[in-house]
């Protein structure tokens, strides 16, 4: 093992992830992964269960090893680092807290193994319990707490070492949707507040819109799009992260002179598209309006289908005998109404 090597900074640390592979046997689960995770960051790993996601937060805490590459914080190379001396904090999806320790020794632990001494473990400890809103709690036991309480304690125990890096594998996948956004927020204040870099873990792409400065989308061990959440959400840059990160719809076609033209049949304006030729048009359900179809330029059609998902209608019209779109309206339109639907931003992915 190389000389003890605590990274710490004052307050959230650089990640670099230059070139990262791993394997399992002859299954490549890491591919060459780049990335460059900024101080004070809250950066989320987002993809389908088997992407590589947990694999790739697992080797950043230093919980096993890569096979190429280098993982380096604020710089200094920690790729063969031992886990204890990376001083990161790590909240597990099944919260991971010892049942038969008292609240108050399950957050203790990481200051009594780098041996704080007493009282500062004391105030450290309840200092903790407050960031997370844990008021006199420290003599219960996990299992007498709801998952949402259990899983503020293991943030707590997380932070209380004050890390630099604070790596969440699913923290939320077991509390309930309600909990799960109130949690959310208060995850997001709290890392905030600390200025400590934050590595997510979600296969939850409305989580990972709403609390990042930044995700990466994977799939097969690699990257597909890392970006601003609005970015990737407003321009995927394929068929996979435009289907991912929330509803879409791709039609096949081709571009001409300004229209585009449904492989199916039909036809829309398309006044801003810069070059002609087969293309896949991408747009969200909220970014179609229903329209008179006897409105030039619109794609004529009909309701399909409608159901009710709270904020909206979302409406299936059938353009053609193979073509569905969706579109979000405010009030329900009877199924078989002639409908036109018209584009407020289209985009193009390269045709498949
Ligand atoms: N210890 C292991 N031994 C062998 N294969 C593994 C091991 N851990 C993970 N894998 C494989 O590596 C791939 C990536 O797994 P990983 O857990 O990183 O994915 P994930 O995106 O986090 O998925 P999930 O959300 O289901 O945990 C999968 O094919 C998995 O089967």
């Amino acid at each position: 093992m190389s000389e003890p090597s605590t990274i710490r900074p004052p307050s959230g640390c650089a990640v670099t992830i230059d070139q990262v592979s791993k394997r399992y046997g002859s299954n490549t689960v890491l591919k060459s992964i780049n990335m460059a995770i900024k101080p004070g960051e809250f950066f989320t790993l987002l993809g389908p269960s088997g992407c590589g996601k947990t694999t790739l937060l697992r080797a950043l805490a230093g919980f096993h090893g890569i096979d190429e590459g280098r993982i380096l914080f604020n710089g200094q190379d920690v790729s063969r680092t031992q886990p204890w001396d990376r001083n990161i904090g790590f909240v597990f999806q099944n919260y991971a807290l010892w049942p038969n320790k008292t609240v108050f020794d399950n957050v203790a632990y990481g200051l009594r193994i780098r041996n704080v001494p007493k009282a500062e473990i004391a105030r450290r400890v309840r200092d903790a319990l407050e960031r997370v809103e844990l008021r006199n709690v420290e003599a219960r036991f996990p299992g007498e707490m709801s998952g949402g309480m259990q899983q503020r304690i293991a943030l707590a125990r997380a932070l209380v070492i004050d890390p630099p890096l604070l790596l969440l594998d699913e923290p939320m996948s077991n509390l309930d949707a309600k909990l799960r956004v109130s949690l959310r927020r208060q995850l997001r204040d709290i890392q905030e507040a600390l200025g400590v870099t934050a590595i997510y873990v979600t296969h939850d792409q409305e989580e990972a819109l709403e609390l990042s400065d930044r995700v990466a989308v994977m799939q097969g061990g690699i990257v597909q799009q890392l970006g601003k959440p609005e970015d990737i959400y407003a321009s995927p840059s394929n068929r996979f992260v435009a289907e991912f990160v929330g509803a879409a719809n791709l039609v096949d076609g081709v571009l001409r002179e300004g229209r585009f033209e449904l492989k199916g049949g039909g036809r829309i304006e398309v006044p801003d598209a810069q070059t002609d030729g087969p293309a896949t048009l991408f747009v969200r359900p909220e970014g179609l309006r229903l329209v008179d179809p006897h409105v030039a330029g619109v794609l004529p059609g009909h309701v399909a289908s409608a159901r009710y998902v709270g904020r909206a209608w979302v409406h299936e019209v059938q353009v053609s005998d193979d073509e569905i779109l969706i579109v979000d309206v405010a009030t329900r339109i009877p199924n078989g109404t002639p409908v036109g639907l018209a584009i407020n931003a289209p985009r193009f992915l390269r045709a498949s």
